[in-house]
């Protein structure tokens, strides 16, 4: 089959048409354009009237970019469960982008780009309740609005078939965009579920397990492993995420927001990390693993920050980390710059250490054989790798689904960001399920375990609850 790339340039749906039909095959048509300032969640909530089911919304901690994709354009998913699936979702995304027209600017988060994530265990993916999420799944948006400090884009990406009513489809198409667009400035209403039950799963059961790990880490089985539970809440009313996402993106600042809907299932949250990110051969990851309390207190606060700096359990596991990402990188480029200690990142309920990790890719490289060269970090997993994820799926007796796995978007020059799914939850209906765990060495100790992974629910519940609103 001939690739049609040097077809770009192409202005209008109808040159699109032209093209498949000159061609004989489907063109894949994605036309970027600028529109009046809109509302971020705003155009996430109107995609439910038309196009509900599964949207995706991706926003940076500063604000420099926000991704929210509304509709099917098409979607490419893999049930693999081995590390194929990573190399599977780029090869396919390529075969694509082999038959793309574009038209508009050309600005980074804008025109054709996938939307989605991966499992966190493969060989664990798709019992329930995560049955709607595959090992792989990513979309390609029918429209993707992108909301940057510089203007808002409009993207519409459309497969386009030789023979097909041309003015007809476009005329439809610049209706339903017109509508999203209209009904993304109507004012809404939530209703918030009132009060739920709250179901701790095992908590007697996870602390002795926390205990057992730590023990055969100081019998040197292993370095680090990262165990995590879950809070189940069933509520009289369905969650929503609508007002839930806007909680988090106002009271979760220094974190990225994602959300990717599949059917009536959103699972969402508001993670400190990234996993990598790619501008041209430019890659960064982070390194945020070490956690402690914050207080109301300013100068209390500021002597906790201080205690985790210099605290050596906290820095053994932050520590593991840096190795891991730092050989990960030594692989993927020609340069590299990591500082020498950690620093502090502060989030609303919590302090972390940090390590920022950045270098310049290797000719060749690409950013999802990175993501997936590097997934599980030691951040969500443990080491050595294949030990800890061995005990996880022996010992936290559930299926992690998408909690704690690289979640994210990729766009035709193979530039994206993938962050870690933590700080999470999983809606659907009246259920929503939380996840929250914490890196486990030789000095854990359980009940310290256990309130680090309380204080780490504490974003998503009172997103949940919409803490402060009515
Ligand atoms: C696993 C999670 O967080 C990870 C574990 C941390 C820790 O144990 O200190 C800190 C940040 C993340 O690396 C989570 O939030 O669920
Ligand atoms: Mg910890």
């Amino acid at each position: 089959m001939s690739t049609i790339k040097q077809l770009e340039g192409w202005a209008g749906w109808g040159q699109a048409m032209a093209l498949a039909h000159q061609h004989g095959q489907s063109v894949l048509a994605s036309r970027t354009l600028r529109v009046e300032q809109v509302d971020p969640l705003a155009f996430f909530a109107a995609g439910a009237d038309a196009r509900g089911g599964e949207r995706g919304v991706f926003a940076d901690p500063d604000g420099s970019l926000i991704l929210v994709g509304v509709g099917v354009c098409d979607r490419i998913e893999s049930q693999d469960r081995s590390r194929g699936r990573f190399a599977e979702v780029e090869r396919e995304w390529r075969r694509r982008l082999d038959r793309l027209v574009t038209e508009g600017p050309q600005i980074r988060g804008t025109g054709p780009l996938l939307m989605g994530g991966f499992s966190f265990d493969p060989e664990q993916s798709g019992t329930e309740p995560w049955n709607a999420y595959a090992s792989a799944s990513f979309v390609l948006p029918a429209f993707l609005l992108t909301v940057r400090p510089d203007g808002c884009w409009l993207t519409v990406n459309r497969w386009v078939s030789p023979g097909e009513n041309g003015e007809e489809t476009a005329r439809e198409w610049e209706r339903e965009q017109a509508e999203l667009l209209k009904s993304a400035r109507r004012v809404r209403h939530w209703e918030w579920p009132a009060e739920w039950e709250t179901e701790e799963v095992a908590p007697l059961h996870w602390k002795e397990t926390v205990r057992r790990s730590a023990a055969d880490i100081r019998q040197n089985a292993l370095r680090k492993v990262v165990l995590a539970r879950q809070l189940r809440l069933k509520a009289s009313r369905p969650f929503v995420p609508e007002p839930t996402l806007a909680h988090l993106h106002r009271e979760q600042s220094n974190s990225y927001l994602f959300a990717f809907e599949r059917g009536s299932a959103c699972f969402m949250g508001a993670s400190p990390e990234r996993l990598v990110k790619r501008e041209g051969d430019r890659l960064y990851s982070t390194c945020i693993a070490g956690t402690i309390r914050r207080s109301g207190d300013q100068e209390e606060d500021r002597r906790l920050g201080a205690q985790l700096l210099h605290d050596p359990k906290n820095r053994e596991e932050h520590a593991v980390v840096v190795d891991m990402i730092r050989a990960a990188f030594q692989q993927e480029c020609r340069t590299i710059e990591i500082p020498e200690a950690p620093s502090l990142y502060t989030v609303r309920n919590m302090h972390h250490l940090y390590t920022p990790v950045t270098g310049h890719a290797r000719p060749g490289s690409s950013l999802l054989s990175v993501v997936g060269g590097m997934h599980p970090t030691p951040a969500v997993g443990g080491f050595p790798q294949a030990d800890a994820v061995a005990m996880i799926r022996e010992r936290e007796g559930m299926d992690r689904g998408w909690y704690a796995s690289p979640v994210g978007w990729i766009d035709q020059r193979g530039d994206g960001e993938f962050v870690v799914a933590i700080r999470s939850g999983l809606l659907r209906e009246e259920t929503a399920i939380l996840f929250s765990g914490c890196g486990i060495v030789g000095d854990s100790d359980p009940d310290s375990e256990y309130e680090e992974t309380r204080i780490k629910f504490q974003p998503m519940l009172s997103a949940l609850k919409g803490a402060g609103e009515g």
